[in-house]
């Protein structure tokens, strides 16, 4: 037997803040080596956090010592310099994520390293460029795939090392005992991943670094790519990953794990609020050999292979038979349900954002819905979080709590609900169309987590703007049930909604003061992703706020999330929030109207559900949205009614698109979210008219001649594929 301990991790980085990164990679390296690991796997430019930007490594490079010999002292080498001069590499195999600029070339790279040398250097082949990922904004990809390229060290590097140059490359690692190399994330995922060609030159060992996001109901894929990679072809899949929010929308979902010849031996968690989280498994290379050996097919391959570069290092790595250690054996995979994932993944960016920004808290507008009671929810999960982590021992969550919660003399937080208290405000600011029924449910939901509530009322406020536009201009707007246009009603809505914006942040940043406490609240927004793609939010309303940990969930999902919370969050009154018929409370209620969300939209939750789907995930237009809803709702719908659906829905998507240029930013969980700053790059001025498309849809609709769906009762595939709840319907170039 071929005995190998190896160990992968997920690290919570920080992009540009090389102190806490260089702070987790040697914690992990410490842990690798206490469990006896002959190998260390780090994620994707750990050493400058994956979230770091091209404008921001130029700017260092520039600020940068220029030494003799004219080559850029960067900080990140100072960082790599720092790991090779102590003992952190001696006696095992490091893999170190980070830029190295090869002439004038950047490269996104793994550095290698053992016993105090820099043995070679992979910079990726396959940047990640679709969706969220701009690799190629910032680094170039490898390209040639013949010898390793000697690359000379930094002057200082060097020096220190009394090392010059370095392998520079796609190639392997050649040990005595096996061979090892890496595939840098997305390589993996590509169409030709670099492990087939390496697993037939005799590598047995593959490290996956990667800077990999979360998205709702996609850890399968992910891991499903791993196993395939060594099912059939044999070998160790290492797998290493950030987690936590490293300064943007995303959060990285860690699920560090270990592949042994397609099944999963050890796998880390996917959501925590640990910095550091090192995963160990004691594998048998003779397993990986014996696979290799019994399938034919690999073996032909194999002796006619395109030969790939390789360093030999004169080390073993592995051990023989030994009882003293135990062998790791497969596992059962460990998935979160969909409603976990929106606890659990929002709340540890919301911790990350939080701890991160200096604030001491969050304020929340609750208006007793659904959609500010999922995040107050959130938050309240996020409180069960740090008080649990603090229980298990963790100093660093235990830190951030006491400075963000105000603990003084040696206190702590060791009880959600108080913990609660002191970093979260609600706020009720209800108006003459608020009912009771909104009003009592976000107290008692308030009460249930624990937060410090206000009750608000804001007529005064309003009545005292509309004074002033009947002085401006001698007329007051009256509401549509009162006799007034749509255009007076939308404004009076509109007053209402964006007045309780200004008191938030008002509240936000006073309220501290008031209670003297230091510091200042985040305001949190809790617009979902369907009234983002509809535009049914009013512009600067609550919608606006610091940072929003639903805005790219849907609102079946947060209704799915409201269930599964009422018990598994103990708020039991998320139940009746979520039973309750959405309602923005901004008209009055009269014995015969009351004001619905759907009503208004003029289509339901589920459908905007599918339209968002098809627009982003299947790239569809007016026309081919027309023409797949025919077959997916054919059997309810006549084309005729499902063109006038897709007409308006392009209608009001066009018109409000608009809104998307200034949403707050958002926790980025859905391939089909209409973000625009990061994600969804499209134009924000569109012909609302869409008189091409629409004139082309009513032709295709004419020449049916009243024709419906051929087979009725079978609805097409592609229907299912864009079902809501259907697994992995998602876009897979926008992550994994
Ligand atoms: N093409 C364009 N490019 C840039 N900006 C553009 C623009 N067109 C309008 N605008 C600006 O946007 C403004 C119109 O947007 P906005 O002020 O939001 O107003 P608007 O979209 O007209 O109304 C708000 C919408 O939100 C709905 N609503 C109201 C209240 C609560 C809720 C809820 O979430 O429950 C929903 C309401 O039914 C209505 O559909 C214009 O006054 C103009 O300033
Ligand atoms: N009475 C209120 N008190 C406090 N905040 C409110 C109130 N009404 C609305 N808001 C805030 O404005 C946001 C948008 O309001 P809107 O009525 O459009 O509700 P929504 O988007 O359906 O969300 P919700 O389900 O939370 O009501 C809410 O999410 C909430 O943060
Ligand atoms: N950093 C990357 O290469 C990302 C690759 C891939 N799109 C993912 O989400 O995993």
């Amino acid at each position: 037997m071929r005995m190998l301990k190896v160990a992968t991790c997920n690290l919570n980085q920080w992009a540009m803040d090389f102190e806490c990164n260089m702070k987790n990679i040697k914690a992990s390296i410490v842990q690798a080596k206490a469990a006896g690991a002959a190998i260390r796997l780090g994620p994707e430019l750990e050493v400058t956090g994956y979230g770091c930007m091209p404008v921001r490594l130029v700017r260092v490079i520039r600020f940068g010592l220029f030494n003799s010999s004219s080559s850029v002292r960067i900080l990140w080498w100072d960082c790599l310099k720092e790991l090779l001069l102590g003992d952190w590499t001696n006696d095992i195999l490091c893999s170190i994520g980070m830029p190295v600029i090869k002439g004038a070339e950047r490269y996104n790279c793994q550095v290698l390293c053992m016993n105090k040398r820099i043995i070679m250097i992979r910079p990726k082949m396959c940047l990640a460029n679709d969706g969220n990922y701009r690799e190629l904004r910032w680094f170039t990809a490898w390209k040639q795939r013949g010898e390793l390229e000697e690359f000379h060290l930094p002057i200082e590097i060097s020096e220190a090392l009394s090392q010059e140059s370095v392998p520079f490359g796609y190639g392997y690692i050649q040990f005595i005992d096996t061979a090892v190399a890496a595939e840098v994330c997305e390589e993996l995922f590509s169409p030709v991943p670099p492990h087939a060609e390496l697993a037939l030159n005799g590598v047995e060992v593959f490290m996956n670094a990667s800077g990999s996001h979360h998205q709702l109901r996609k850890l399968d894929i992910r891991l499903n790519a791993f196993m395939g990679a060594t099912h059939a072809r044999g070998g160790v899949y290492m797998y290493s990953n950030q987690q936590g929010c490293d300064g943007g929308r995303l959060y990285y979902d860690g699920c560090a794990c270990i592949v042994v010849n397609g099944d999963v031996v050890a796998q880390g968690s996917q959501f925590s609020l640990k910095d550091v989280e090192v995963i160990t498994s004691q594998v048998d290379l003779d397993a990986v050999a014996s696979l290799r050996g019994s399938i034919s097919s690999f073996q032909e391959q194999a002796s006619c292979k395109v030969k790939v570069s390789s360093v030999y290092v004169p080390c073993r790595l592995t051990q023989s038979f030994n009882l003293k250690m135990t062998l790791s054996s497969p596992k059962k995979i460990m998935y979160h349900f969909p409603q976990e994932e929106i606890a659990f993944g929002p709340a540890c960016w919301l911790w990350d954002y939080l701890r991160r920004s200096g604030a001491s808290g969050f304020l929340l507008p609750l208006s007793g819905g659904a959609d500010s009671s999922s995040v107050a929810a959130i938050v309240g999960c996020m409180c069960q979080l740090v008080v649990k982590e603090i229980a298990n021992g963790d100093e660093q969550v235990k830190t951030d709590a006491k400075r963000i919660g105000n603990y003084t003399n040696g206190e702590f937080p060791t009880e959600s609900k108080e913990f609660a208290k002191r970093i979260f405000y609600t706020v009720f600011m209800g108006s003459e169309n608020s009912s009771e029924a909104t009003k009592m449910r976000a107290k008692q939901l308030a009460d249930e987590i624990g937060a410090w509530h206000l009750d608000v009322c804001i007529d005064g406020v309003v009545s005292a703007v509309l004074t002033l536009f009947q002085t401006v201009t001698g007329m007051r707007p009256r509401y549509k049930v009162d006799g007034g246009s749509n255009v007076e009603n939308l404004g009076l809505q509109n007053i209402q909604a964006r007045m309780r914006m200004v008191l938030a942040f008002m509240l936000a940043s006073l309220l501290p003061w008031v209670h003297s406490k230091p510091g200042f609240y985040l305001v949190l927004g809790s617009s979902n992703v369907d009234e983002g793609l509809r535009g049914y939010l009013t512009k600067y309303d609550c919608s606006s706020a610091d940072i929003n940990p639903i805005g790219s969930i849907s609102k079946q999902d947060l209704r799915l999330f409201l269930r599964w919370a009422a018990t598994n969050l103990g708020y039991q009154s998320l139940a009746e929030i979520e039973a309750a018929p959405p309602t923005a409370e901004l008209e009055p209620i009269r014995s015969d109207y009351s004001q619905l969300d759907e009503v208004d939209m003029g289509m339901t939750y589920e459908e905007l559900s599918v339209y968002g789907r098809m627009r982003k995930i299947f790239r569809c237009g007016p026309v081919s949205m027309f023409k797949n809803l025919c077959y997916k709702w054919g059997t309810k719908l006549s084309p005729a009614e499902v063109a006038e659906k897709v007409k308006y829905f392009f209608k009001y998507y066009s018109i409000n698109r608009h809104k998307m240029t200034v949403l707050t930013p958002s926790y980025h969980a859905e391939s089909y979210s209409p973000e625009d700053n990061r994600f969804d790059l499209r134009q924000f001025l569109y012909n609302s008219k869409w008189p091409y498309q629409f004139k082309k849809i009513d032709e295709i609709v004419d020449g049916l001649n009243g024709d419906s769906v051929a087979f009725p009762g079978e609805e097409a595939s592609y229907g299912k594929e864009v079902g809501v709840v259907a697994a992995n319907s998602g876009d897979p170039s926008a992550g994994l």
